[in-house]
């Protein structure tokens, strides 16, 4: 799997994402399409991004019942993005019923997209989780137990913040995707996340993808905070 950072298309409308787009004059990239925007337009989109060579993670975070997980995978599946995700916390069999639907919509011969599973959010603290999800744990251990659990189904990884990445690749393996989100330059606006990490010390801590939005999209220039990014992240 391609290791560039994964830029967040957090964008009302594809009008808005093409805009960006053009900034990078052709370039392959790895784009993450959120519910704003495939709400708004759908696989349309989606088969534009792939005609242009890019690489797609479409963010829907299910959470559901099994059954309609499963259902909602198989259909994803055809959409022939690379990285889908779903939240850990509808638990193992929900995550099973998630791989199998992945697994029966892949058309033979295609690679089936990667299966994450979101961890904690990078935007949860540890003070909220413990008293709003009344778990009576460190966030890290929390963090870890969904990790396993992903792990053990057989996902390919794990979205958590680049803080947990260390002791997730000892629970699970060194290949097992640590996708880190809550990336931002030192000193940069945290805005809503709480976990936060520069590039450097995502490579560091053992993420294998950081997932980087506003620090890119709402720069006053997009290509040239993308270009820091990789080079902090260590990609030229
Ligand atoms: O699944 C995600 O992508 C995700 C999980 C998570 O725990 N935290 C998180 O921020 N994200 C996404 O990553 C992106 C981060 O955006 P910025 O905070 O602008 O860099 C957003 O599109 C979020 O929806």
């Amino acid at each position: 799997m391609v290791q560039m950072p994964i830029i967040a298309l957090d964008f009302p409308d594809r009008v808005y994402a093409e805009q960006f787009l053009n900034k990078f004059q052709g370039e392959q990239l790895f784009v993450k399409v959120g519910m704003e925007l495939f709400y708004k337009e759908g696989a349309s989109f989606i088969n534009w991004l792939k005609s242009q060579g890019h690489y797609i993670f479409l963010d829907l975070k299910l959470h559901d019942i099994p059954n309609t997980v499963y259902s909602a995978m198989k259909v994803m599946a055809c959409l022939g993005v690379d990285m889908v995700n779903v939240h850990a916390a509808g638990g193992s069999k929900m995550m099973e019923y998630a791989l199998k639907g992945l697994e029966e919509g892949t058309s033979e011969g295609v690679d089936r997209p990667k299966l994450i599973a979101v961890t904690q959010l990078t935007s949860t603290s540890e003070e909220q989780m413990q008293s709003e999800q009344m778990i009576d744990h460190p966030l890290k251990d929390s963090v870890k137990h969904y990790a396993k659990l992903a792990f053990e189904v057989g996902l390919d990884g794990v979205v958590c913040s680049a803080l947990e990445a260390g002791e997730i690749s000892e629970a699970t393996n060194k290949t097992f995707l640590k996708v880190t989100p809550g990336i931002r330059m030192a000193g940069d606006n945290s805005h809503d996340q709480s976990r936060i990490v520069t590039p450097s010390d995502a490579r560091k801590l053992g993420s294998t993808h950081i997932v980087v939005g506003r620090s890119i999209t709402q720069a006053d220039n997009p290509l040239h905070a993308y270009e820091r990014v990789k080079f902090e992240w260590g990609l030229k």
